[in-house]
């Protein structure tokens, strides 16, 4: 379970996460929701200690991630595909992270084969399209088998058969019993996901509820641009030809 508490993040004068509380249960997979800028990203990586909270605190099975033993085996998290050594290939990519958990080198070949990559598993991830780089991203989070992941827009990039993969992962992954945190902006894709729902704006809790209690009659869009309109930060125009 991830539980959130009172959470602050400032960036100088700027606030970027404004008091949020809200618990990420098991067994359920759990969207985040909100527009750019909301705070969604630096939530999530608070939570995995790679950010500092101006105040609260954000505890894994009641801690902080750092006072986890082995938390790559706890704790899988798909952030920025992008920030991978362009160099190094994708199997060696995973069993350098795999080494540094303490993970076998089994798991590195199980989870190229889960994420379609063990066809392209030498191939240097410079030469990776952005989906191939998400699915690897995927990869790496599943490597050390954890009880609780987060993904940060995991199906950015990927094509049908990727997307209808991440959806079906994500349910399974609940469906185990694990705690599933995601991230994303489609839509159509979360009403199809994601049986409970955070969304936030401007770095506020605006609901904390079931999908269905959230939308009622209406589409999941429709009810989540009600919810946020007041909340969008970067405004657009309708552009006429
Ligand atoms: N390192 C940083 N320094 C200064 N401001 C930051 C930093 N990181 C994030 N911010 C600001 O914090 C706010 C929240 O950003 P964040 O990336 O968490 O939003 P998000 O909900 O993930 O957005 P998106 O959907 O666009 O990815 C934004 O105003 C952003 O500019």
């Amino acid at each position: 379970m991830i539980k959130v508490t009172g959470l602050v993040k400032r960036y100088g004068k700027a606030v970027a996460v404004d008091g949020l509380t809200f618990c990420v249960r098991p067994g359920r997979v759990t969207g985040f929701l909100g527009p750019n800028g909301a705070g969604k990203s630096t939530t999530m990586r608070i939570i995995l200690g790679l950010d500092r909270a101006t105040e609260g605190r954000a505890l894994i099975d009641g801690r902080p991630l750092r006072e986890l033993d082995r938390p790559l085996s706890r704790v899988g998290a798909l952030l920025d595909a992008s920030a991978v050594h362009g160099g190094r290939t994708a199997r060696a990519h995973l069993r350098a992270v795999a080494a540094a958990g303490g993970i076998g080198d089994d798991r590195v070949d199980a989870c190229l084969e889960l994420a379609g990559l063990a066809a392209v598993a030498g191939r240097r991830i410079r030469g990776f399209s952005l989906g191939m780089r998400q699915r690897l991203g995927i990869a790496t989070a599943l490597l050390g088998d954890p009880d609780v992941l987060l993904f940060d827009e995991p199906v950015n990039g990927l094509d049908a058969e990727g997307i209808l993969w991440v959806r079906t992962l994500m349910r399974g992954l609940a469906a185990e019993g694990r705690t599933v945190f995601v991230s994303s902006h489609l839509m159509a894709e979360m009403a199809n996901t994601a049986d409970h729902l955070v969304v936030i704006g401007r770095g506020r809790l605006l609901a904390d509820a079931p999908i269905g209690e959230l939308t009622g009659a209406a589409s999941l869009e429709d009810a989540y641009l009600e919810l946020t309109g007041k909340a969008v930060e970067f405004h657009t125009r309708e552009v006429r030809p």
